[in-house]
């Protein structure tokens, strides 16, 4: 019997790119195995940069081996010497990636079947070479939200348009005018290298094939139709564009592991229904002893009950490799505070299960670092957010989150100051969502929109649902495509 074509993975590292895309690729099985066209994936692993991502993937990959519910194979790639010397972390994962690249061609000419796309992560723009050496189809897997990727289409004619920085609002096809400051550092600075890098992956995912996305039709309608309209291209027509989200990976650690709740949980099971501020910022985020302070004192004067995920800064600085560390409470808290906000408020100090505290009845507001995942995730579990976004494609969500989709309430913040919130603007922002700040009219919005768009995700991934159809669309157009890589000189057998 012939051998099963099979689309290959290349996911980044960071648990919002790793996770999210081994869903979407379970996702596509999922979609092929009703029909009598199957398909395999498999997954090149590079060796990652960091403990904690090493283990994280490790943790993961024993969690989908276990689960076993589909046909899924991990290939580690050989490690590469890591560059020491780079401008920002977009240009150090791509230099990272552009040495992994003759890896890749070896990895992917030496399958022994069919391979019915390469499917490449946000930051493996110098993987298409491959994909067109080996006359393979090759698809962007974009783990941030639509927003996000019309601009990264249309930076390439910004470029050629404005002059000089960015100034009073950007044009965006699809969304409100953007102000510069909800812009990537990336763009705000035209003279450094990752800029080039932006514009470059701007250019290069117009080769794709087709982008598939992790957001839904109903979420970004608007940037959706702009892109599939070429607005953000010129008129040029762009790959077509797969919104197959929301693909959280809703998988847990075995029970065996789980004897009871977490304690973050558990303290949850005390409190009243939506009464519950819970404030986290990603895998990455930390903040300085002095912002630590200002919230504290934001969260105190404020009244409301609050679960806080507080993580130390990292031991090892080096550029891309910036872990957080467990936070030492004693030191980074204001004396005292722990005391007086005894049994209104938990902080805690290490990595937390966002995704139940989120599912959570007690949580009724989200202080998130707009990272796209923890957007998506509180959008499924309908929790009105407070956006204090941090870097990378942050300002651009919490854009999108505000102005767009509607489903959080600004907070002030000042860019400049390494996006420093005042305790007074956390407080106001706090009663805002949370109530007792008057204006409860906005803040009803955002509720009533989160509600919306949780019964909006839930619905586009069912089998009647927007997502679900981009995901068929995308299968039949997979297996339609799988063929034989040529085989190189220098392939690995697999
Ligand atoms: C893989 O490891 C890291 C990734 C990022 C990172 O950087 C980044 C830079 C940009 O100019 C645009 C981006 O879209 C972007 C995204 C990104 O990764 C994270 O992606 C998640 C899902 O897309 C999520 O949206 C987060 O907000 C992003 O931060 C940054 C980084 O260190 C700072 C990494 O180690
Ligand atoms: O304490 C934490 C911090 C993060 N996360 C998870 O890590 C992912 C973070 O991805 P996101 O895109 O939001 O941001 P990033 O960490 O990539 O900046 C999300 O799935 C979160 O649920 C978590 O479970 N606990």
């Amino acid at each position: 019997m012939a051998a099963k074509p099979t689309i290959v993975l290349l996911p980044a590292w960071g648990v919002g790119h790793f996770m999210p895309m081994i869903e979407a690729g379970k996702r596509m099985l999922q979609c092929c195995s009703s029909s009598s066209s199957a398909l395999s994936l498999t997954v090149l692993l590079m060796p990652a940069p960091t403990a904690q991502a090493v283990s994280d993937i490790a943790d993961h990959i024993r969690r989908e081996e276990e689960a076993g519910a589909v046909d899924i194979r991990f290939l580690h790639l050989p490690p590469v010497p890591l560059p020491t010397d780079h401008t920002g972390v977009e240009e150090w994962i791509s230099r990272i990636v552009q040495l992994h690249v003759p890896h890749i061609r070896a990895a992917v000419s030496g399958l022994t079947c069919p391979v019915a796309a390469l499917v490449l992560d946000i930051f493996f723009t110098p993987a298409l070479d491959v994909s067109r050496d080996l006359a393979v189809p090759a698809y962007v897997y974009f783990t941030s939200g639509a927003a996000m990727l019309a601009l990264l289409l249309r930076s390439p004619s910004l470029q050629e348009e404005v002059e000089g920085e960015f100034e009073g609002s950007v044009d965006v096809p699809g969304l409100p005018p953007v102000p510069p400051s909800f812009l990537p550092e990336t763009l705000l600075d035209k003279k450094s290298p990752t800029y080039a890098w932006f514009l470059y992956t701007g250019r290069r995912y117009m080769e794709a094939n087709g982008i598939i996305v992790n957001t839904a039709a109903e979420l970004e309608p608007g940037v959706l139709a702009a892109i599939a309209e070429g607005r953000c291209t010129r008129g040029a027509r762009a790959p077509t564009v797969y919104p197959i989200g929301p693909a959280i990976s809703l998988i847990t650690s075995p029970p065996a592991e789980q004897s009871q709740p977490h304690e973050c949980v558990r303290w949850l099971d005390s409190q009243p229904p939506s009464s519950v501020l819970f404030l986290c910022f990603g895998s990455k985020g930390m903040l300085p002893p002095a912002q630590v302070h200002e919230i504290a004192h934001g969260l105190e004067r404020s009244g409301h009950r609050f679960l806080w995920v507080l993580r130390g800064l990292p031991v090892d600085t080096t550029m891309g490799a910036r872990e957080p560390t467990d936070a030492n409470l004693a030191e980074l808290l204001p004396e005292g505070f722990l005391e007086k906000t005894k049994g209104r408020g938990l902080v805690w100090p290490t990595r937390a299960p966002q995704k139940e505290i989120l599912a959570h009845a007690a949580v009724g507001g989200f202080v998130t670092h707009c990272g796209w995942n923890s957007i998506l995730e509180s959008l499924w579990f309908g929790v009105p957010m407070l956006p204090w976004p941090l870097a990378a494609d942050q300002h651009l969500n919490a854009f999108a989150v505000v102005h767009g989709i509607g489903a959080a309430v600004p907070l002030e913040m000042d860019r400049e100051r390494g996006n420093y919130v005042e305790a007074a603007q956390l407080e106001r922002a706090v009663r805002s969502l949370m109530g007792g700040g008057g204006g409860e009219e906005g803040v009803n919005k955002a509720r009533e929109k989160a509600m919306e768009m949780k019964r909006a995700c839930r619905h586009a991934v069912e089998q009647s649902g927007s997502s679900h159809a981009s995901l068929q669309r995308l299968s039949e157009e997979l297996v339609g495509g799988a063929v034989l890589p040529k085989r190189g000189t220098n392939s690995y057998s697999f």
